[in-house]
């Protein structure tokens, strides 16, 4: 699939492959049928109102909801009824929409639970001082007293230390100032001209808009709009179907 770009290089690796799934808590339904693919370097946001389905997507893909039917294959490997932490080893980075950071540990502590050892961090804190120059001065601070939009920051610092091929971030914009959301979307676009494939969830259209290579459209379970963001075409569509 030819990637959206200057360079316009050919990027074939299928790193995400959702095929028909359906996939809800106990009797419902929340997802009935969804299917899409991600390639390496690229950027799927996936869009929709309040309640559509989209943080159970990412639940579902991590494995702490189990699809009902379907399939989903991380870099061809058929991961459908996988357990999380099997999931969690397959170079994926997770940032939920809730907060997930330790509160009770430092900065250093919560970074250290994204890399195998000790030693691993230390050689990677190049990343976070790209990232975010100012987490590295927090090193020992505990990670509760950063302000909010620190303690988002600190959770995309833990996914970029652990270098994964997939990234799937839930929310990440929400409540930060510009400045702050201008920054994460300095480090979603540096992490993807490394290669690494990421799904976004997003109610922000403009920063999903401002980094996305392509969007897709959840309503009631489904996709009902996708495709690559091209201008007045792509927000006519949005407008549409995110209207409240
Ligand atoms: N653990 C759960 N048990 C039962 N129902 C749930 C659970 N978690 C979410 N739901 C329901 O599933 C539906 C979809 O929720 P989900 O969080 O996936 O939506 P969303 O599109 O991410 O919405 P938002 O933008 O508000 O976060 C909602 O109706 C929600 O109430």
């Amino acid at each position: 699939m030819m990637r959206n770009g200057t360079e316009r290089e050919a990027v074939s690796e299928q790193i995400i492959s959702v095929a028909r799934l359906r996939s809800g808590y106990g009797g419902g339904d929340i997802l009935r049928d969804i299917s899409f693919d991600l390639s390496a370097g690229e950027i799927l946001a996936i869009l929709g109102k309040n309640g559509m389905g989209k943080s159970t997507l990412l639940k579902t893909i991590m494995g702490f909801v189990k699809p009902k039917s379907g399939s989903i294959k991380l870099r061809g490997v058929d991961v459908t009824n996988a357990e999380p932490h099997w999931i969690a080893r397959r170079s994926i980075a997770y940032t939920p929409q809730e907060f997930a950071i330790f509160r009770e540990l430092t900065v250093e502590e919560n970074l250290r639970l994204g890399v195998e050892s000790d030693s691993l961090l230390k050689q990677r804190l190049g990343d976070v001082r790209d990232a975010f120059p100012r987490m590295t001065e927090r090193m020992s601070q505990r990670a509760g007293t950063l302000s909010g939009g620190e303690q988002k920051m600190l959770l995309l610092c833990r996914a970029i230390v652990s270098r994964p091929d997939i990234m799937l971030i839930d929310e990440i914009s929400e409540g930060l100032q510009p400045t702050m959301i201008e920054r994460m979307a300095e480090i979603l676009r540096t992490a993807r001209s490394k290669g690494v494939a990421i799904l976004l969830i997003e109610q922000n259209l403009n920063f999903a808009l401002s980094i996305a290579d392509r969007f897709a459209i959840l309503k009631i379970g489904e996709i009902v709009e996708s495709g690559r963001f091209e201008g007045r075409d792509t927000a006519g569509k949005l407008e549409k179907h995110l209207r409240i």
